[in-house]
């Protein structure tokens, strides 16, 4: 692939397979998915229960490894990493956001989104802490930096766990269902605070959702049945 085409592409599949166990017990979870995330796009994963969208997440984000096919992300093919280089791919090149917001309850907001940092053994240095309270502004929660998760609402919650997966300037964010334990209002928020994410960060995000109103958002929907792209 030419340079400049591969520079537009976060991340891409092909002929993308993935088949638990064997014999009679054999799943086909995902069965030949070709797919190119262009850079500083929104794009979501939709489909019924046992289509594949969380298998497809976890191959794209290399938790899980491909049975066959290619994943490609910021020009690293992961079938090439073992289960270590996997580890720092996935530290330095992806960012997750959960339906359980997963932040620590003992430490504050601030701490909360800086941990990453940290974690990956960077100093959190003046330029760090200066991106996080970026952050947390364009997210919209700087003034509850100080406060510890069970002192915020369930939307200051997940922008905070944005936030935290965005300060290492992931080359992909994953959303798996973030809106999942929002009311409809939070819900709102989140996803318009993933799209400016998007629209004003050039962040490129990945969205599981079974929500078309979350799906809404996004600038790509696809479609998975029954392990194939719709
Ligand atoms: N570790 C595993 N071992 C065996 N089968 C699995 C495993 N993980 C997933 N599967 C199967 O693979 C298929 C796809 O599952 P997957 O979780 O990707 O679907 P999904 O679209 O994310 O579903 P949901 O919307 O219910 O979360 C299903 O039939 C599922 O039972």
């Amino acid at each position: 692939m030419m340079r400049a085409a591969q520079d537009a592409l976060a991340a891409g599949a092909r002929n993308l397979t993935k088949t638990y166990g064997r014999g009679e017990t054999e799943v086909h979870a995902l069965r030949g998915v070709d797919l190119d995330l262009p850079r500083g796009g929104f794009t979501a994963i939709m489909g019924p229960s046992g289509s594949g969208k969380s298998t497809l997440m976890h191959c794209l984000a290399g938790l899980d490894q491909a049975s066959d096919g290619t994943v490609t992300v910021a020009g690293i093919d992961l079938g090439s990493l073992d289960d270590d280089a996997l580890t720092v791919f996935r530290r330095d090149h992806i960012g997750f956001v959960f339906q359980a917001f997963n932040l620590l309850p003992m430490l504050t907001a601030l701490q909360n989104i800086v941990l990453p940092l940290e974690l990956g053994g960077r100093r959190v240095d003046d330029a760090a802490r200066e991106r996080a309270h970026l952050l947390a502004e364009t997210l919209g929660v700087a003034d509850r930096l100080g406060h510890r998760p069970a002192e915020l609402s369930g939307g200051q919650q997940q922008r905070i766990a944005i936030a935290r997966a965005l300060v290492t300037e992931p080359d992909l964010l994953f959303a798996d269902e973030p809106t999942g334990n929002l009311d409809s209002t939070s819900s709102a928020e989140v996803l318009g605070h993933l799209r400016r994410s998007v629209s004003e960060l050039g962040q490129t995000v990945v969205m599981v959702t079974h929500e078309r109103d979350a799906a809404a958002y996004a600038d790509d929907v696809i479609t998975l049945q029954d392990g194939r792209i719709a």
